[in-house]
């Protein structure tokens, strides 16, 4: 199937949710203990969406809360730089830092991050910064599982959805689940069930439905099953290096290979693929079609040292795409 969205909205996606620092280790096979320094990059899954997603040509802006310090207008100027609109991009007036996130590369197969965000800035996002006439305006909302950890950014994503809701904004829900902000697995399922009744499209790995599902018995099909019967029309399931699978609401389901590539690092993965799943989508193509698309980005992030900065262009993905048909 192909997926129809409007036509007459001034943003093709709007993201809420964390925009952050990462600082990639450029010590590569190395514990973090012992490497010593590190490159600063724009992070956070729903930035880093809304970057890639800009970078692909896709009219794009942003919704959330940053520190009003050096760090915060890196964040700000960086994604006004890549074409982000950042008009609703509020600075946090209490203190709040932006989060950081380390990354370490043991090896290209073992790589791990880790976050500091104890009271980061976008997780005080409030209700009152999300303007429903800035929603509006938007094809698709997405909405990523990590601003639900915590209050008062929970209820900012609560308002962001039922303005969408009210607005017929369809709703992407990318669950990027990270543990480092919630209190426990139990608490993540409630609101990640939540998230996904109220949305269209639903992208994670298998490991995060388990989260969501509060369980690690269900197949794919089941998970699938019984998102499609609520809201939802469209559910990915991403398994790493296996590739991923599109479950559609009339049956369908089409499976995808992950494209093979000179791996320096895992993580930025999933965010490359979301941007370009939904750049595929959004401009008309099938959902095979957009799977490729997701999945060829991915396979040019890990093997580059960055996750936004590396995020390609429309080019690179149908380079990748012409190459890998030319040797099947
Ligand atoms: N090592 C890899 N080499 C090539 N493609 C990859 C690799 N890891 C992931 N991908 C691609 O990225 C997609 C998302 O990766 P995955 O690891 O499942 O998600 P996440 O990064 O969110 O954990 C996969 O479906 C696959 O297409
Ligand atoms: O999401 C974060 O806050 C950290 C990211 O910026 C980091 O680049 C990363 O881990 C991305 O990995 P992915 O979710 O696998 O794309």
């Amino acid at each position: 199937m192909t997926m129809t969205f409007s036509t007459d909205k001034r943003f093709d996606l709007i993201a809420v949710g964390r925009a952050c620092i990462d600082l990639n280790a450029t010590e590569y096979n190395r514990p973090m203990e012992e490497t010593m320094t590190f490159s600063k990059y724009v992070g956070g899954s729903p930035a880093n969406i809304a970057i890639g997603s800009s970078k692909l040509g896709l009219k794009t802006g942003f919704i959330g809360k940053v520190s009003d310090d050096q760090h915060g207008r890196f964040i700000q100027s960086y994604m006004e730089k890549v074409g982000v609109d950042t008009s609703q991009m509020v600075k946090d007036t209490e203190g709040h830092k932006s989060g950081l996130t380390f990354t370490e590369i043991k090896s290209p197969k073992e790589c791990s991050i880790l976050m500091y965000r104890t009271d980061v800035a976008d997780l005080n996002l409030r209700p009152e910064d999300v303007s429903e006439g800035y929603i509006a305006q938007a094809k698709i909302l997405l909405i990523s599982g990590t601003a639900l950890a915590k209050s008062p950014s929970r209820e900012a994503v609560f308002q962001a959805v039922d303005y969408a809701k009210r607005q017929n904004v369809p709703i992407a829900f990318e669950l990027d689940y990270r543990p480092y902000t919630w209190q426990s697995e139990e608490e993540t399922s409630v609101y990640y069930k939540w998230a996904a009744e109220q949305s269209t499209i639903v992208i994670g790995t298998r490991d995060e439905y388990n989260i969501l599902e509060n369980s690690e018995g269900n197949s794919d099909e089941q998970t699938a099953e019984a998102l499609l019967s609520s809201r939802a029309e469209l559910v990915i399931i991403k398994h790493g290096v296996d590739g991923s699978i599109a479950f559609e609401e009339d049956g369908t389901i089409t499976h995808a290979k992950a494209y093979p590539s000179n791996v320096l690092k895992t993580f930025g993965a999933g965010d490359s693929y979301a941007s370009a799943f939904l750049y595929a989508l959004l401009n008309g193509n099938s959902v095979r079609e957009a799977l490729q698309f997701g999945g060829a980005s991915a396979a040019i992030v890990v093997s580059k040292h960055s996750s936004s900065e590396a995020m390609p262009t429309v080019e690179e993905i149908k380079a990748l795409l012409a190459q890998h048909e030319q040797s099947v």
